[in-house]
């Protein structure tokens, strides 16, 4: 069995502060946890985040990377700066970086590229509006953005994939297990094949107002390895619970 895989998104939340309360209380050195762990906080608290989870099982990651390795890119960050930092993770293809930042298939491909050649692992988001499920599109978008993001790939050796329903972030709306189940195993077949690791060890992460209360019912299906968690990864409590709930 796959060891479940829990990442919390910080998004653009907290401050050194609130960032130095969390770990203190998330990542403890030397404990052991029945997930691996991974919390990504923005980019200016990374290195305070990387310095507060040294010895402790909790891993950094970053929400994004530029496609590009260097170079004039105002603003960007390259995944080998995230790499030389000591992040271990990045996020790319979030639908927030969908949406906000208008990033297409073909950009999330091109970061994923540059994130494994740095050396980091990858969780590519997926995911459907709303309008999109409800006009009964959700398996022909996620299909697409699967094919568009990993299809060109090497390997997919370092590559997670969270399915999260856009309807369901920051809603309070979650997949029921059993859609969330349903989606996860038609995104594993989506899987492309013969890239270096058994479509069945890709770990699959659900995201979507993942919270203490739901969190054990969405890992206990076969196809649901992890979470990728908004909201409550920014309570140490909350966050705790979910992770715990993995065992
Ligand atoms: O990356 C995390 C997701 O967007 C889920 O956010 P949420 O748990 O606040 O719904």
């Amino acid at each position: 069995m796959m060891r479940p895989l829990v990442i919390g998104n910080w998004k653009m939340h907290g401050s050194q502060a609130s960032v130095e309360s969390l770990l203190r209380e998330l990542a403890r050195p030397g404990e052991q946890l029945p997930a691996d762990v991974v919390v990504c906080p923005s980019f200016v608290h990374l290195q305070q985040a990387i310095g507060l989870c040294e010895g402790s099982p909790v891993e950094v990651g970053a929400q994004d990377c530029s496609a590009q390795d260097s170079g004039a890119r105002t603003g960007d960050v390259s995944a080998a700066m995230l790499a030389d930092l000591g992040c271990r993770w990045v996020i790319v293809g979030h639908s927030e970086r969908r949406q906000y930042h208008a990033e297409g298939d073909e950009l999330i491909a091109a970061k994923i590229t540059a994130a494994i050649s740095a050396g980091l692992n990858v969780v590519v988001c997926v995911g459907e509006t709303r309008a999109e499920r409800e006009a009964g599109d959700a398996h022909a978008v996620v299909a697409g953005q699967v094919r568009g993001a990993l299809a060109g790939q090497a390997s997919l050796g370092g590559i997670a994939v969270a399915y999260e329903p856009i309807w369901a972030i920051g809603t309070g709306l979650t997949a029921t297990p059993d859609q969330a189940q349903q989606m996860h195993a038609f995104i594993r077949a989506q899987l492309p094949g013969q890239k270096g690791v058994e479509t069945n060890r890709v770990p699959l992460l659900y995201g979507g107002s993942v919270k203490p209360d739901n969190a054990a019912a969405l890992f206990g299906q076969p196809d649901i390895d992890g979470a990728l968690v908004g909201g409550a990864s920014l309570d140490a409590g909350d966050f705790r619970h979910i992770i715990m709930a993995a065992e």
